[in-house]
């Protein structure tokens, strides 16, 4: 397994927000994580990529401790307002991917995908509009070819046309190296379109793991199951509602 979580819980002070997780993700998989807001999303994946400790419980990537694996550069990962350096102009961030990756940085798909995307490699991040930004740190995540990709809500500021070239590229890196990815998302027709395995995640509670192809046979089908466990899981907080 590329990635395994078992019993993993995290405390935030008094509040639970994430409870006995357990998460089997095989090479090439692309899991969708849904759920609400404050579901635990967020955390689930910090605690993946070692940004966060466990309060119980345990992560393994590639065989590892998070925050040792971390540094072998072989995890992407884009958290969710897609970090870069304001000062950076677009050039230096491909450098810097480049500097702290130096065995496994594909610098031909970086520069490629940047032309693509015409994002001047002159400009200073700062001056990039948040789709923009998001598309740089998603590059490099790319560009690094890690066997783990992790991305927090990666394509929130995608627009439409953009959202769905991200996801085939993401599931032709996930094809074509057997690259895991995670990916959260409050879109479900984008699960339909990408993920192989889906998780629901409601009150810090996984309600549903599954590989799709198990699960349903049309991305409808898809959905229903999708909001209906949404759903069920709203009525359970608010009872008397
Ligand atoms: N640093 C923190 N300190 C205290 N509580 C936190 C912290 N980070 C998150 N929480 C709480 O943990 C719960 C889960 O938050 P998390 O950010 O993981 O949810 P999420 O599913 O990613 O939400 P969203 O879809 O809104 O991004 C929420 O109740 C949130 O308020």
């Amino acid at each position: 397994m590329i990635l395994e979580t078992e019993a993993l819980a995290k405390r935030y002070r008094r509040r639970w927000a994430l409870h006995d997780c357990t998460l089997a993700v095989p090479e090439g998989a692309i899991v969708g994580l849904v759920g609400p807001n404050g579901a635990g999303k967020s955390t689930l994946l910090q605690l993946i990529v070692g940004l966060l400790p466990p309060t119980s419980g345990a992560v393994r990537v590639l065989g590892g401790p998070p925050a040792t694996v971390m540094r072998s550069g072989r995890v992407g990962f884009v958290a969710q307002d897609a970090p870069t350096y304001a000062g950076l102009t677009v050039a230096d961030h491909l450098n810097l991917g480049a500097g702290l990756n130096p065995h496994r940085w594909d610098a031909v798909a970086a520069a490629s995908r940047i032309d693509r995307l015409g994002l001047p490699l002159r400009q200073r991040a700062g001056g990039l509009s948040g789709g923009q930004r998001a598309q740089l740190a998603l590059t490099i995540a790319l560009s690094k070819r890690p066997d783990l990709l992790i991305l927090d809500e990666p394509v929130a500021a995608l627009d439409p046309l953009a959202r769905r070239a991200f996801l085939d590229e993401t599931a032709a890196a996930a094809t074509a190296a057997g690259t895991a990815v995670v990916l959260s998302t409050h879109l479900v027709a984008d699960l339909a379109h990408v993920c192989t395995q889906v998780v629901v995640l409601a009150g810090g509670r996984v309600r549903l793991a599954s590989a799709i192809a198990e699960l349903c046979g049309s991305p409808a089908e898809l959905e229903r199951i999708v909001l209906d466990q949404l759903t069920q899981a709203a009525a359970e907080r608010t009872p008397n509602s």
